[in-house]
């Protein structure tokens, strides 16, 4: 480019800076002045407020007084926390105030706009100009979606057309621009060459200098209430996602805050994988869990809950063996629609028959009887709905347990209680006794009232455990109500239709039952058995969130996303995932495009599928979607590299020996982030006792909270979501992964390579590498 260009553009730039750093300054002093304000306001908050409870009036006054010093507290305080905000994107800015540039003539109008995008907007205050436009202004969509030539762009207040004259993209560092090139292109592929072609990081970076156009679309969807991304293996899913909800924050500031959005992740250590692109694009972090968490919270009282770790752990290390084929039959069966209508269905069974109920008792003594509730709420009207019924029966039940308090009141054990009852108690007893006589003229006998107030509090404390119980409808025996689903013939022939069972379903409830009963709920049971305690107690729903990122969307199946619906009812979703690397295709929600649809209906939901594939080399990618079907419809992008190297041991013998020889090659060729992928946690901490002296390797388990750095050893299904430099399969044998239910997996683990890929085979190989065409790899035979 020319040097009077370069010249010129950098002059803008010093420009930009120097206002940058202008206004950081004005607003260091102001903040200065607004934090010692607060300070002052708190320090002499009581001194300025007059208190004064003689009357009516003075109460009222003082009331007012208080409030009116709390509100100017809480303003001053507001100001405080959003001039620190924009300080925080001001300082981001003047390393880097802008990434990209375009050339706008709106129509009817002969003047050329330039307009500089840049990761946060800021305008000049003397001339009221804008010197560089957020990314997420309606304007600079043109740039992620339009090449030079005739466009168009929505505004607040409709259409806004015109001629793009040109497009420019920037890499500035400390102020000074390092690159700068017009790009004919939506965005130059030598940008992102660049950015596809750094090292992996511990923490996932934001592209926002980069963002293409179809992942735009997934960005600024503003009108679907569930957007459904199926993506290839590294296409920008996730990557997306979070500039989504950067600019939803940004397009909807005001109404929408960052504790109303939800992300949904695989795992606590892809939490924090994630967790600092937000801040990096100014915004707060939106709240992080996982569906188990969720799980736990919900039914971790009831039942010793297996985790989806677990689940993969049994599915992927145990024998092959009949009682295994009916759990994976169970497994099956239990997340397909035609299981979750059954459950609907037994629940309207219940409002006629099969009801079970658990007595409320309180110390050895049977408050109301399993019966005498059934009774009751077998005696409502018919029609009467399920939750309308548990209403009710909640408040009947509490009736009860308060006249049970009144039969305590003069119990032996309740005096006893009495005694040990602590100073303070009596005390309180006392003033309240005091209280009572002089608001009346009524006499009463001091001391039996203050027995009464005393011997009260005793029965209310031991019983308030009660009725906590009671009020969450802790007697509804839901335990055994799925355990009747299980075991009742009765029920059977009510809730599904005969064709409907799978051939073991004999099998299947043997095993479920033997596992209910050791108190324990299997990966499987644990959505149906939630859903079914929520159709019969009622949802604890959450209003407050607005928006829902799921995030490996592949690994859940319909029912945990409807569940997930009814919870969040004023939520919108947005699922992410690729089928490609579900380990359970068949449970997948998203495999049921159907299914998915009727969660919100078809005009609320939309699907974008991502091809290009990002993450990996070109040579990774043409070798990895071999292994799957539909695989020629991922498109690489074209950043070359070496073809992943196969080598086949004659000698297994050499196993360790070889793959620590293949890790410290990559680490010799300069690659920090390298990942020993086992296929279980099991092979994964057997190979860590066995190599990572000789490595300085960390081990990856189910309960690591961060990404680490350097040489990890981990499982393939922990692996999900995360990336890595170089990748160095463990055992890429037959024997490893053959199944289908592995292939997914397989194909998993080989995609979390981003420059390098590596397989070490004790034996023949997989049969996923040899089904594709052998020119995209190279054999390494060692003997
Ligand atoms: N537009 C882009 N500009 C720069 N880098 C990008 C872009 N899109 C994706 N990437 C990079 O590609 C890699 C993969 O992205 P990401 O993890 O978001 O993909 P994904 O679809 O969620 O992957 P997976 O499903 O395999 O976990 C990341 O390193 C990300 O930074």
């Amino acid at each position: 480019m020319a040097s009077e260009e370069w010249r010129e553009e950098q002059q803008y730039v010093d420009h930009v800076t120097r206002r940058i750093h202008e206004r950081v300054d004005s607003l260091q002093t102001e903040l200065g002045g607004v934090k010692e304000e607060v300070v002052q306001i708190r320090r002499n908050f009581w001194d300025d407020v007059t208190v004064n409870v003689g009357n009516v009036d003075d109460i009222t006054e003082t009331h007012f007084a208080i409030r009116q010093q709390a509100e100017l507290l809480s303003e001053r305080e507001r100001r405080y926390t959003n001039a620190h905000g924009v300080l925080k994107t001001l300082t981001r800015l003047l390393s880097s105030p802008f990434f990209g540039r375009i050339d706008f003539v709106e129509q009817g109008s002969k003047e050329l706009e330039r307009i500089y995008i840049g990761i946060g907007s800021f305008r000049d205050e003397e001339t009221d100009e804008f010197l560089v436009y957020d990314w997420r202004a309606p304007i600079s969509s043109l740039y992620y979606d339009h090449i030079p030539g005739p466009v168009s762009f929505e505004a607040p207040a409709g259409e806004i057309s015109g001629e793009m004259t040109g497009k420019r993209q920037y890499v500035i560092r400390h102020g000074k621009i390092e690159v700068m090139f017009d790009a004919a292109v939506t965005i130059g592929d030598e940008l992102l060459m660049q950015a596809l072609g750094r090292h992996a990081d511990a923490q996932m970076k934001s592209i926002v200098a980069t963002i293409q156009r179809e992942q735009n679309e997934i960005i600024r969807n503003d009108t679907s209430s569930m957007l459904i991304v199926q993506g290839a293996a590294g296409s920008g899913k996730t990557s997306a996602a979070l500039q989504r909800v950067a600019y939803l924050l940004y397009k909807h500031r005001g109404s929408l805050e960052a504790n109303q959005m939800v992300l949904f992740s695989p795992n606590p250590m892809f939490n924090s994988y994630v967790s600092t692109v937000l801040p990096e694009l100014g915004e707060e972090n939106m709240q992080q869990t996982t569906f188990q968490d969720y799980l736990q919270h919900r039914l971790g009282r009831l039942f010793e809950l297996e985790d989806p770790f677990d689940h993969l752990e049994y599915l992927l290390t145990q024998q092959v063996t009949p009682q295994y084929e009916t759990r994976l039959e169970g497994i099956r069966f239990k997340s397909t629609l035609a299981f979750s209508d059954a459950l609907r269905r037994y629940v309207d069974l219940l409002l006629t028959d099969h009801m079970l109920f658990k007595s409320v008792r309180f110390r050895d003594k049977v408050v109301v009887s399993r019966r005498e509730i059934r009774e009751h709420f077998y005696a409502f009207e018919p029609s009467l709905k399920m939750h309308l019924r548990m209403d009710q029966l909640r408040k009947w039940v509490l009736e009860r347990v308060d006249a049970c308090i009144e039969e305590e009141l003069h119990e032996p054990w309740v005096e006893d209680e009495v005694e040990l009852l602590d100073h303070d108690d009596y005390q309180r007893a006392h003033n309240q006794v005091s209280r009572m006589k002089s608001g009346s003229d009524a006499s009463f006998d001091d001391f039996a009232k203050e027995r009464e107030i005393l011997s009260r509090m005793v029965v209310n404390r031991r019983m308030a455990k009660v009725k906590r119980a009671v009020k969450r409808l802790a007697f509804v025996d839901v335990k055994g109500i799925y355990r009747q689903f299980f075991t009742d013939d009765a029920v059977l022939a009510n809730v599904f239709a005969e064709d409907e069972l799978p051939s073991c379903w004999r099998e299947i409830c043997q095993q479920t039952i033997e596992g209910l009963d050791e108190r324990k709920l299997a990966y499987e049971d644990a959505t149906p058995f939630l859903y079914l305690k929520e159709l019969i107690q009622g949802m604890a729903i959450n209003t407050a969130v607005k928006h829902l990122i799921i995030d490996e969307a592949q690994d859940y199946s319909l029912l945990q996303l409807e569940v997930l619906r009814r919870l969040f009812p004023r939520s919108r979703m947005t699922a992410l995932g690729d089928l490609n690397q579900s380990v359970f295709a068949h449970t997948a929600g998203l495999g049921n495009a159907q299914g998915l649809v009727t969660l919100y209906g078809e005009e609320r939901t939309q699907l974008v599928k991502l091809r290009r594939s990002y993450r990996s080399t070109e040579e990774i990618v043409r070798f990895t979607r071999g292994m799957i079907a539909g695989g020629e419809e991922i498109i690489p992008f074209e950043r070359r590299g070496e073809k992943p190297k196969v080598v086949v041991l004659e000698r297994p013998a050499t196993h360790n020996e070889r793959v620590l020889e293949e890790v410290k090659s990559l680490e010799e060729s300069g690659y920090s982030s390298i990942a020993v992928i086992c296929k279980s946690a099991r092979e994964s901490k057997l190979v860590y006792d066995q190599i990572a002296d000789a490595l300085s390797a960390s081990l990856i388990t189910k309960e690591t909270a961060t990404f680490v750095e350097g040489i990890v050893i981990i499982p393939a299904y922990l692996a999900k979501g995360v990336e890595f430099d170089a990748v160095v399969i463990y055992d890429g044998s037959d024997e490893a992964y053959h199944r289908e239910l592995e292939r997914q997996l397989f194909y998993t683990a080989c995609t979390r390579a981003m420059h390098e890929l590596c397989i070490v085979v004790p034996g023949r190989p997989s049969r996923f590498i040899t089904s594709q065409q052998a020119d995209t790899y190279a054999l390494h035979p060692v003997n």
